[in-house]
């Protein structure tokens, strides 16, 4: 099914040739893993190919990396850690973090376009991105120096301290919706606490990591960060399960999390999990319509709706529902879709048909099952969009909060609306979900925010402000939604171990 959206005031062919002149600009035709600080085919010799969702072309070709090329990783990560990394303190480590941060700043405009060609993502959001990215770096450049143990209060002739240790060599699997900033989540807190890493980027996204490892070669020891492209199965597994990592950091569905957690299991290695998300966002009968419709264009049409924290189940008291959803509605018919290379596009395609289809199933099932499409629901029919994976905002009410569209993650543009008047049910049907990721509160009132945050069961609330990330505060998820957190100073302990020392003095 195909629906209205705003006209795109160019043509295809012309669109192409945009991507094709930026293909030429930014990309090689063929990139290797990067291990050991040399750019290496994969042992098999297998390549897969990485396409421009905008356009359903080639961009380039990446290594398939199997087993053996982890096991060169892992061993090059190792070898790094044993010759020169493990000795490196706080200042060194605050000094190259710094560099990273800088070298990323510097080339940041081409860093974005990549990562806009390869994900799709408008390029504004892409330029966000890269400026989290080098923030990232910058944070936990500064927090490399403040990371150390304790002294435990003892009686005389007793000293008892603790140091913390680095793991070694983590293993990092991240996903395509936030390829960089994902990957920045994980190596920036890993090299701060002393550790190596071997990072495996999604097969749909690989293109930016791998530009970023080559403005930053001569920064890193050799070995330090290893990337190694390929498919989950045959890459991401024989990382989360190899017995010489450590620690093992996931974003992802949390299908796969649980088969990480597993795989980590084997060797009791330590894991971080970063999951799905189905966000619960409250409006209040007191809120400004206005705010709380700018405020729902970020929480759940972001990113394309590709984003694990997306407010993507809206709960709108019912003494404000219908004003509510005619601006609501008249908002996301209004968001500009269209080529993401273009500064004035608010919506770009999703990752790859496989994601467009994945959505649309979701809306063709919540339909059946007799819910109200309220707009959308489909691809574009502009045929100056037609070679992209493109969905239009969609927004569903008069849906059961039990079926499947609901309690599941769709990770599209598509927002689930339900009315509620009494506090406590909305509360129930809030958490009644199996994740707990991040959740939205919009309201005047700001002691009744503070009750419902207290009641959500979500490791992330916003209140009157959605999707904000500055480094330092704490990422992460309850329930079903994952393990651990980012991007804060906390982090530092999940990329490192606690050795006491007890001492008989
Ligand atoms: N929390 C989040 O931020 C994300 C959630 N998702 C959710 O997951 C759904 C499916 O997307 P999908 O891309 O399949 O997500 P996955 O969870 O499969 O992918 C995330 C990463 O894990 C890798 N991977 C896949 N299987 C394994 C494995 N057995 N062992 C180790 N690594 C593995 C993937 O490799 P490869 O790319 O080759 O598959 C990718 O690098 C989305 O529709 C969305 O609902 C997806 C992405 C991010
Ligand atoms: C405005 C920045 C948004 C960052 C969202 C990060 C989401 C991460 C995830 O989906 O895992």
């Amino acid at each position: 099914m195909s629906s209205e959206t705003q006209q795109i005031d160019e043509s295809r062919d012309e669109i192409k040739e945009r991507h094709r002149e930026a293909r030429e600009e930014l990309l090689a035709d063929s990139y290797d893993h990067y291990i050991g600080g040399e750019w290496v085919e994969s042992a098999s010799g297998e390549t897969f190919e990485t396409r421009d969702p905008t356009t359903g072309e080639v961009l380039a070709e990446a290594q398939a990396g199997n087993g053996d090329d982890v096991d060169r990783a892992v061993e090059a990560g190792w070898e790094a850690y044993e010759s020169e990394w493990a000795d490196t303190d706080g200042t060194k480590r605050q000094r190259l973090l710094t560099e990273i941060a800088d070298r990323i700043e510097e080339n940041r405009s081409e860093i974005a376009r990549i990562e806009t060609l390869d994900n799709g993502k408008p390029i504004r959001e892409a330029r966000a991105d890269v400026a989290l990215v080098a923030d990232q770096f910058r944070y936990f450049a500064g927090a490399a120096r403040t990371h150390g143990g304790e002294t435990i209060p003892s009686g005389s002739g007793q000293s008892i301290q603790t140091l913390r240790e680095p793991y070694g060599v983590i293993g990092a699997v991240v996903p395509w919706n936030f390829p960089l900033l994902i990957a920045s989540w994980k190596l920036a807190p890993a090299l701060a606490a002393g550790n190596c890493v071997v990072l495996k980027p999604a097969e749909q996204t690989p293109l930016s990591i791998l530009r970023v490892m080559e403005e930053i070669d001569d920064v890193l020891p050799d070995g330090v960060v290893n990337v190694v492209t390929g498919y989950g199965e045959e890459a991401g597994a024989p990382l989360t399960g190899h017995s010489d990592v450590r620690k093992v950091s996931f974003t992802g569905s949390t299908a796969v999390g649980k088969e990480v957690m597993k795989a980590a299991a084997e060797n009791v290695a330590d894991v971080t999990l970063e999951l799905g998300g189905k966000s619960p966002v409250v409006v209040f009968p007191d809120a400004d319509i206005q705010q709380a419709v700018r405020v729902m264009m970020l929480a759940m049409f972001y990113n394309t709706g590709e984003c694990c924290t997306a407010g993507t189940r809206l709960f709108v008291h019912e003494e404000i529902y219908e004003e509510f959803m005619d601006a609501f509605v008249e908002s996301a018919e209004g968001l500009q879709m269209g080529d993401p290379l273009s500064k004035d596009t608010r919506l770009g395609p999703k990752v790859s048909e496989e994601q467009v289809e994945r959505t649309l199933s979701y809306v063709d099932q919540a339909r059946e099952d007799g819910a109200r499409i309220v707009t959308g629901g489909g691809q574009p029919e502009d045929d100056a969009l037609a070679d992209g994976c493109f969905v239009v905002p969609t927004v569903i009410d008069e849906i059961d909060h039990d079926s499947e569209p609901v309690q599941e993650e769709i990770f599209g543009p598509v927002e689930e609306v339900f009315a509620w008047s009494d506090y406590d049910e909305m509360i129930e049907r809030a958490n009644d979900v199996e994740y707990g990721l991040a959740a939205g509160l919009i309201t005047n009132d700001l002691s009744k925010a503070n009750r419902a945050a207290r009641d959500i069961e979500a490791g992330n609330i916003w209140v009157n402000q959605y999707n904000d990330f500055p480094a330092g505060q704490p990422f992460g998820g309850f329930k079903q939604s994952g393990i651990g957190r980012e991007q804060a100073e906390e982090t530092l302990d999940h990329y490192s171990q606690t050795k006491t020392i007890n001492m008989n003095l």
